[in-house]
């Protein structure tokens, strides 16, 4: 066994709430969000866990979310990297519609194909493949090999970010990370064998909740 890698979801945003798509927008987290991040950084201090690092994207709502797990676990100002690799997918033009006038637009199975598919883009944005072609080598390269050290690493970060990683770690197909959506501010807790595949895996709360 080697180290710990927690994934989490950042907490609801203004966004979510107004029900918007968001991907490389930057809105802040509601009061809900807050409680979410706060719930989920309590389930990691009550799991035991003390970090040696955190990974975070370039937005708002994956920072502020990151800040309180790390206040809940009793770590505030620990080392925290920020990088654009782990931003939302980017939701191209459909960044600031609301998914049901876009669903009134261009049909339910059409909205959920973008939102939900692995390799069919939102116009002008990325897939779940494009987005893991930036996030996965990043993983590889910054991430992972902290993990195969032995250390416990925090990433807080995206929906589709983290599903673009959850879906090789889990080894899920095209067909299964359909009907795959994260909740917010529920941690998911990855225990890797020493060759990088999956021993084990927590989840820290209800991922049903996902809308
Ligand atoms: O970018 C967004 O709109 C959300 O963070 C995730 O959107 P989704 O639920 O459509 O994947």
């Amino acid at each position: 066994m080697t180290g710990t890698l927690v994934l989490v979801r950042h907490g609801q945003s203004d966004w979510n709430l107004k029900n918007l798509f968001t991907g490389w927008r930057d809105p802040d987290l509601t009061d809900l969000g807050v409680q979410e991040a706060n719930a989920g950084g309590k389930a990691l201090a009550d799991y035991g866990i003390k970090f040696d690092i955190a990974f975070t994207s370039v937005l708002t709502r994956a920072q502020k979310t990151c800040n309180i797990i790390l206040e809940n676990v009793g770590q505030t100002g620990l080392e925290t990297i920020k990088d654009e690799a782990l931003n939302e997918r980017d939701y191209g033009d459909l960044s600031g519609l609301n998914k049901d006038d876009a669903r009134a637009k261009w049909g339910e199975e059409q909205v959920h194909i973008w939102r939900r598919s692995y390799d069919i883009p939102p116009p002008g944005g990325e897939s779940l493949r494009d987005t893991g072609a930036r996030v996965w080598p990043y993983y590889l390269t910054e991430i992972l090999p902290r993990v195969l050290r032995g250390e416990k690493v925090l990433v807080a970060a995206h929906g589709n970010s983290l599903r673009s990683l959850v879906m090789v770690l889990d080894k899920l197909t095209k067909e299964q990370i359909l009907n795959v959506n994260l909740a917010t501010g529920v941690p998911m807790v990855y225990k890797l064998n020493a060759d990088s595949t999956v021993a084990s895996k927590e989840v820290l709360g209800d991922m049903s909740a996902a809308h």
